[in-house]
């Protein structure tokens, strides 16, 4: 018999009606010949207000005890929502993260699944229940209890569900599923039929806040499949599967991150070394870091700037004070009332123009863009907090998200063909390392990869306006030449810095195209590199690990390796240096992660 697992949010578990419905539903799908696993989240704004309340009584409460008071809200909902299966007639036990054996770290508020028992759950199926079991939650070797981390819930149900290899895991909440973006901002959002693991990763930690990132990762690692679907009616939702719609759109989702701070270390040396103690600073204090900014470095000095989720604003400064004073040079700068706003899709691959397309759309809407960064399918701007909303909005117009999908793209032109080439082997790759993982949630690096084929492109001293960045990428686009990455620095006095890559047999045209627009402005220098190495090194949980950068860029200065630029994804962490060194580095790398080449 298949096993179902049904997660329930807060806001569909908030009142005795809606756990009435919530239970309506997974009776029904008992009824229909499966066996259901409840995963339930604490009411409404439970979680909240206990964490509030805790704020009353002191200013740093222990993290154990706020761990033991936030599992409540969950031990609460379970019980009430047990109760109303078996005033519908059937069976139905509700479990605590303890009972059914869900084992953690000790990261109290943090935790990390290492195991999950499956003896219990199976147990009480086999009975005729259905089994609701606490989301969130966990308990140590000690059986001190844990919980995940906020929105922790839909990782509960995804690891339930990859531990008792059930044939869905559904995440029912209060949206039709997963929309182009946020509905509450954009009215005219989309419903999304199905998207690729990959995406939603990335929107997820770039802020869509209807899944939580963990969860997507438990999903790919055990290739779960993940349906986001409305508690209140029968939508067919979201499937969140391997990969995405056939006649999918070049841009599937945009993501805002409101409450970001950037931090910028200035003046540190340009050195083989610099970045391992960034990142090794920033990892003893486990600051997930989300945008990394690291630009070629001019007259012996680097620069790099990251964004933080605001709330761990402080504790990043102080990391990147111990930074500066270990690197014995630099200083740290910050700002807030930033936010950061994403485009998201895997037709980035094989589409030119996309940069391009979404810089015209906030230059249009007067938005300055004060750093970028991008993956293979993702492109990140900072931009000010108060026109985020608006630059949403726009940028969302702008890729025709709010009309059906069988329009012709908004935007791009084809460049390489879609062809998933290396697919299958880059899945039995992940299954062998998958298979070999101590605990469920350690990270995931699968592959090194060395690229050899790219040149980089450096435009300095331009100027830090609106508009900027779109007439540099339009014409570069419009010369059909196909960027791979770009990143962009917080401007110094008015200046601003922007690099890119581009296949080596385009390095010619693109700097003719550059050359002209950069023409217009007189202060503006055009440097060039075309001996460049991109090593990247791939994986899952590569940002919701913080160790994983400093290892990287730790092999690399053991080696003597200078970076050049850095960029990072959900999937992928890369790093730009001299060709020279690309082989020694690919080396580097693959001792250091244990990998064979
Ligand atoms: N791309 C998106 N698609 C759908 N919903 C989104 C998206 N981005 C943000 N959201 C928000 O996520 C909310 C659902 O998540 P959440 O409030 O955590 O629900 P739950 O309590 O069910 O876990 C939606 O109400 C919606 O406003
Ligand atoms: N109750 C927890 C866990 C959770 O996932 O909740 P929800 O599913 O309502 O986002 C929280 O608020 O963080």
């Amino acid at each position: 018999m298949s096993i179902i697992v049904q997660k329930f949010g807060g806001t569909s578990v908030a009142t005795a009606q809606k756990i009435l419905a919530a239970a309506r539903r997974a009776v029904a799908t008992k009824r229909a010949g499966h066996q259901v696993v409840m995963v339930v989240s604490a009411r409404g704004h439970k979680t909240d207000e206990l964490v509030d309340l805790a704020a009353e009584i002191t200013d740093s409460p222990p993290p154990r005890e706020m761990d033991m008071l936030l599992s409540t809200g969950e031990q609460e909902s379970v019980a009430l929502v047990a109760m109303a299966i078996q005033t519908l007639g059937e069976k139905a036990v509700s479990l605590t993260g303890g009972q059914i054996g869900i084992q953690t770290d000790t990261s109290y508020t943090k935790a990390r699944i290492r195991n999950i028992s499956t003896d219990r759950m199976r147990r009480c199926l086999d009975e005729g229940a259905i089994v609701v079991a606490a989301g969130f939650q966990g308990v140590d070797d000690d059986l001190n209890i844990t919980t995940l981390g906020r929105g922790g819930s839909d990782t509960t149900a995804t690891a339930l569900a990859a531990v008792l290899r059930a044939a869905e895991c559904e995440i029912y909440t209060d949206v039709e599923g997963v929309f182009t973006t946020d509905p509450r901002l954009v009215k005219d959002a989309r419903k999304v039929g199905r998207i690729s693991y990959d995406e939603m990763l990335e929107m997820a930690s770039l802020g869509a806040g209807v899944m939580h990132s963990r969860s997507i990762e438990f999903a790919k690692k055990f290739a779960v499949p993940l349906r986001v679907r409305p508690a209140y009616s029968d939508g067919a939702g979201t499937l969140i599967a391997p990969e995405g719609d056939e006649d999918q759109r070049v841009v599937s989702g945009l993501a805002l991150a409101r409450n970001e701070a950037r931090v910028s270390l200035v003046g540190i040396p340009d050195r083989p070394g610099t970045m391992a103690i960034v990142f090794a600073n920033m990892a003893a204090r486990k600051i997930p870091i989300d945008m990394v900014v690291q630009n070629v470095a001019q007259g012996g000095t680097a620069e790099v700037s990251f964004t933080v989720p605001q709330s761990d604003l402080a504790e990043t400064l102080t990391a990147a004070e111990d930074a500066v004073k270990g690197l014995g040079a630099g200083r740290v700068e910050s700002g807030t009332a930033v936010a950061k706003l994403s485009i998201v899709g895997v037709g980035m691959r094989t589409h030119s123009g996309v940069a391009a397309h979404m810089f015209q759309s906030l230059a249009d809407a007067g938005v300055n863009i004060q750093m970028i960064t991008t993956s293979e399918i993702k492109i990140s701007t900072l931009v000010s907090r108060d026109q985020c909303e608006e630059a949403l909005r726009k940028v969302h117009a702008a890729f025709k998200l709010d009309k059906p999908t069988n329009e012709p793209p908004a935007v791009g032109v084809r460049q390489k063909p879609a062809g998933n080439g290396d697919a299958s082997s880059q899945k039995r790759l992940l299954h062998e390392v998958v298979s070999k993982l101590a605990a469920m949630e350690d990270i995931v690096v699968s592959e090194v990869l060395l690229d050899e084929s790219q040149a980089r492109v450096t435009i300095s001293e331009i100027p830090d306006s609106p508009g900027i960045s779109a007439q540099l990428f339009s014409a570069v686009a419009d010369g059909d030449v196909m960027v791979d990455m770009i990143v962009q620095n917080q401007s110094h006095s008015g200046r601003a810095r922007v690099s890119l890559t581009v296949d080596r047999a385009d390095l010619e045209r693109c700097l003719l195209l550059v050359r002209e627009v950069v023409s217009q402005w007189p202060e503006a220098t055009l440097t060039y590199d075309p001996e460049i190495a991109t090593l990247s090194v791939v994986g899952i949980g590569l940002r919701t690990h913080t160790g994983v950068g400093e290892r990287m860029f730790r092999a690399l200065a053991d080696a003597s390796i200078n970076i050049q630029l850095i960029n990072t994804s959900e999937m992928r962490m890369s790093a730009v240096v001299a060709r020279s060194e690309g082989k020694k580095a690919h080396e580097a790398l693959l001792k250091a992660f244990s990998l064979n080449s």
